[in-house]
């Protein structure tokens, strides 16, 4: 497996003239790649969502399914970090197909087998490592992020990447009900995300290249010519785990914060997204349709805030992370403010409080990935952002689903917002901390 998964060798360089058009198709090739891959992922993230319904029916309970799907947060948030540090010492184009295929083939499984869905702790076992799987995406994405595109333009680039979870997540419902439609079985709607996640890995090993040294390509600094004071050669060499850690991560107090950073922005990212259905009806009367309307928009108002955060970030802020990160996150908290304080019976209000959070948040959510590829060599760029990750769902996502139903049952809506404001002054208070020490070109 070792020899399976070690980063692609260096060859040797191509003549002068071939470099430019070389480089020019295999960027558009490696970046197509990535992006159609990511969201495959997606495809078979969620869509065990799409079967509750139908366990519910089997007599399955609510709470019982709860903790079934809070088996993929807590998997994806350890693999994330855990596979980051494997995903920096192995070939990109290799690791990222091979997650998918992974994760693909638990949804078939899940899908084909009656035992599969016959029990919780079956269940709770197959999601947990359907999370495994799924960390296997984001750190190879990183990590040709970072070898084939230069640090000014990887903000632009980046944002436009991370769109691709928001496509593929919402394909992954229309084809889960295709897949119900065509085989005429609920569970349809595990396997058939998973099949269609299966071509695309294929597409993805196709497309993707592990480093342009691996095609006879200098490396994107000599060939943009945006080498930093203190690149070398040295950041072409591959590490290992232990200098990946303790060099360079665990050791970098900036990546301490914006970690912490990440698990507050996803404690606003989910808290508002997965409790949006409840508070809209309990606190504001909204029906079923009106809150599927509300909860789709936040989802696609992301892709627009998005690109124009990852912009802001390049062209404006050159190349800096910390000021676009926090003016969004200073945004989210008066739209959050808006939200919770206007009056039951103002629908379009509260409409344009939560198109303006998911406008919003989805921009640091981005941009944190990219802050921890910035502040690394290349070659520990997977653990740096895996390390993000962690935070983000074992601190954010799994506090998001579990800690927020606690406190709103015990203290009302008023103190899930509380909890939700504090929150965005947290994030922007632990970004804030890497204002005076974020120099974009400082590694690369
Ligand atoms: O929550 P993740 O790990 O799937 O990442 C989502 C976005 O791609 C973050 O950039």
């Amino acid at each position: 497996m070792a020899q399976l998964l070690k980063p692609a060798a260096h060859r040797s360089l191509l003549p002068a003239t071939e470099v430019d058009p070389a480089y020019k198709q295999l960027r558009l090739k490696v970046f197509l790649g990535i992006f159609i891959g990511y969201a495959g992922y997606y495809l078979v993230r969620k869509n065990f969502s799409m079967v509750v319904p139908d366990l519910i029916e089997q007599g399955f309970t609510k709470s019982d399914l709860g903790v079934v799907m809070s088996a993929i947060s807590i998997s994806y948030g350890i693999s994330k970090f855990i596979m980051g540090t494997v995903s920096d010492r192995s070939n990109a184009r290799i690791f990222l197909s091979l997650g998918l295929i992974l994760s693909a083939l638990t949804m078939v499984w899940m899908g084909l087998s009656p035992m599969a869905t016959g029990s919780i702790q079956v269940m709770f076992v197959l999601l947990f490592l359907n999370g495994w799987f799924q960390g296997m995406g984001w750190p190879p994405c990183g990590r040709v992020m970072v070898h084939w595109f230069s640090v000014k333009e990887r903000g632009t680039k980046m944002s436009i990447w991370n769109v691709a979870h928001n496509v593929g997540g919402g394909l992954m419902a229309p084809i889960a009900i295709a897949g119900l439609t065509v085989f005429g079985t609920w569970q349809g709607k595990l396997y058939f995300p998973a099949l269609v996640a299966l071509v695309v890995a294929l597409i993805t090993y196709w497309l993707v290249r592990d480093t342009p040294q691996s095609c006879g390509l200098p490396s994107i600094e000599q060939y943009k010519g945006e080498a930093s004071a203190d690149y070398n050669e040295t950041h072409e060499k591959e590490l290992s785990t232990r200098q990946i850690l303790m060099d360079y991560v665990l050791v970098n107090k900036l990546i301490w914060y914006i970690a912490l950073a990440n698990a507050f922005i996803y404690l606003v990212r989910y808290g508002v997204l997965d409790w949006a259905p409840t508070y809209l009806k309990e606190a504001k009367g909204f029906s079923l349709s009106e809150t599927g309307w509300a909860y789709f928009l936040y989802e696609w108002a992301g892709i627009p805030g998005t690109l124009l955060c990852g912009w802001l970030s390049d062209k404006v802020f050159n190349g800096r992370r910390a000021p676009a990160t926090i003016i969004y996150m200073l945004l989210v908290l008066v739209a959050v403010l808006v939200y919770w304080q206007n009056p039951a019976g103002n629908p379009l209000v509260d409409n344009i409080a939560l198109i303006a959070i998911g406008f919003l948040i989805y921009g640091p959510v981005m941009l944190i990935g990219v802050h921890a590829l910035d502040l690394v060599p290349k070659k520990a760029a997977g653990t740096a952002a895996g390390l993000t990750g962690l935070f983000g769902y074992l601190g954010g996502a799994v506090f998001a689903n579990a800690a927020m139903g606690f406190v709103v049952d015990a203290w009302g809506w008023d103190g899930g917002f509380y909890v939700l404001l504090a929150s965005c002054v947290l994030a922007v208070v632990f970004t804030a901390l890497t204002w005076k020490k974020e120099t974009h070109s400082s590694l690369a």
